[in-house]
């Protein structure tokens, strides 16, 4: 017969796709934009070589150029942020020669506008503060020097509409940006966490496994995997109701917690049952640490109106690499010797092996 709580849930959920690629948001922004910029940059290439504009026009073919190579790299390529500071140095530097060229000088100056938005949308706040604040010195040297040579004259007052509007524009991109990213960040931590416990919950657990395992693989160490499951959950809450079903949770929660280091792991990864991860532990030491939570949780009779409320745990131990070298393998053994323990009586730590 297959362990108890691989009946319930057969197959370990797989991690979403935004936790394995930091950068998935930014490349499928990029796939849009390189594709409308390679198109404008040719567009203007044909134009500008209409009008006898030879230099731009070469520049912007460069352009459509590298966003079509860019193109064929960006779902892949570990260097996304190298290509994107290469795209807007490129774009950066084609407006700046724009404006600094006799009859484009205007046209340069609005496309320069572009400069915070997509900086601060492709590169995040402090790469492309970096690069807006470098292109806006450029243009505001190219207005200062350039323009009385071309022009005749400086007109100040283009001077100050032109850097009034870019640093508005940057500073509303740099407080959408920033929002953006704590948004992101506030929803990632929600996704990850169970909010009744504050523990991390199962779609977090293959993901920080495999970071656990690639650590230890390198340094030749072992850590443990322990299941934890409460004993007769189900007649706590007929008893006594849901509400102090719920607080036996939190209760557990704070034991578990307390009885381990910060550098551990730990998961609610179902109804009323819990999964730790104890890095650089062998099983000898992993088994002491759960006889503690054991014995401990055996005492803890939290109150519940007044009512002292009994429960214990059941638990299940494996030891990676061991008990098995893979996630799904580590845990189906832990789920085996939880089930075993269940089976012998409850409130007891099974290990197998070793
Ligand atoms: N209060 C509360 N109960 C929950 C929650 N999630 C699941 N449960 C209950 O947990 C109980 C689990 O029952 P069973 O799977 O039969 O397990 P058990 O009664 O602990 O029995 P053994 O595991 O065999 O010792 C069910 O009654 C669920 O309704 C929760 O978030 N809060």
């Amino acid at each position: 017969m297959p362990p108890r709580s691989f009946m319930r849930s057969p197959a370990i959920m797989r991690s979403p796709a935004m936790w394995e690629d930091e950068m998935a948001y930014r490349r499928t922004l990029l796939r849009i934009i390189l594709w409308v910029i390679a198109l404008v940059a040719f567009a203007l290439s044909l134009s500008n070589l209409h009008h006898d504009v030879k230099t731009v026009s070469v520049m912007e073919s460069c352009i459509a150029l590298y966003c079509l190579v860019f193109l064929l790299r960006v779902q892949q390529t570990p260097y996304l942020l190298c290509w994107t500071s290469g795209l807007m140095l490129i774009i950066g530097s084609v407006i700046i020669y724009g404006m600094y060229s006799k009859g484009l000088y205007t046209d340069g100056f609005y496309w320069l506008l572009l400069m915070p938005p997509a900086n601060l949308l492709l590169l995040g706040l402090l790469l492309g503060g970096v690069f807006t604040l470098c292109f806006g010195i450029l243009g505001v040297a190219v207005m200062v020097w350039a323009q009385p040579a071309l022009d005749g004259s400086l007109d100040i007052a283009l001077l100050i509409n032109a850097s009034v509007s870019y640093l508005f524009l940057w500073g509303m991109s740099h407080i959408f940006e920033l929002k953006r990213s704590q948004m992101v960040r506030q929803l990632r931590e929600m996704a990850a966490r169970d909010p009744m416990t504050g523990l991390h919950n199962r779609l977090h657990l293959e993901n920080i496994f495999a970071q656990i395992a690639a650590l230890h693989a390198k340094e030749s160490t072992p850590f443990t995997l322990l299941l934890l499951d409460i004993d007769h959950f189900k007649h706590i809450n007929d008893e006594n109701g849901h509400e102090a079903g719920d607080m036996v949770l939190r209760q557990l929660s704070q034991c578990m917690t307390h009885h381990t280091r910060e550098s551990d792991w730990l998961f609610r990864v179902g109804g009323e049952e819990f999964c730790i991860l104890l890095p650089k532990t062998p099983k000898a030491k992993a088994i002491e640490l759960a006889e503690r939570l054991r014995t401990d949780v055996e005492q803890l009779h939290p109150m519940f109106h007044q009512h002292p409320i009994h429960f214990t745990v059941s638990i299940g131990l494996a030891q990676w690499p061991v008990d098995g070298g893979d996630f799904d393998g580590l845990y189906r053994q832990a789920d085996m010797h939880l089930y075993e323990a269940k089976r012998q009586g409850r409130n007891q730590i099974v290990t197998g092996r070793g």
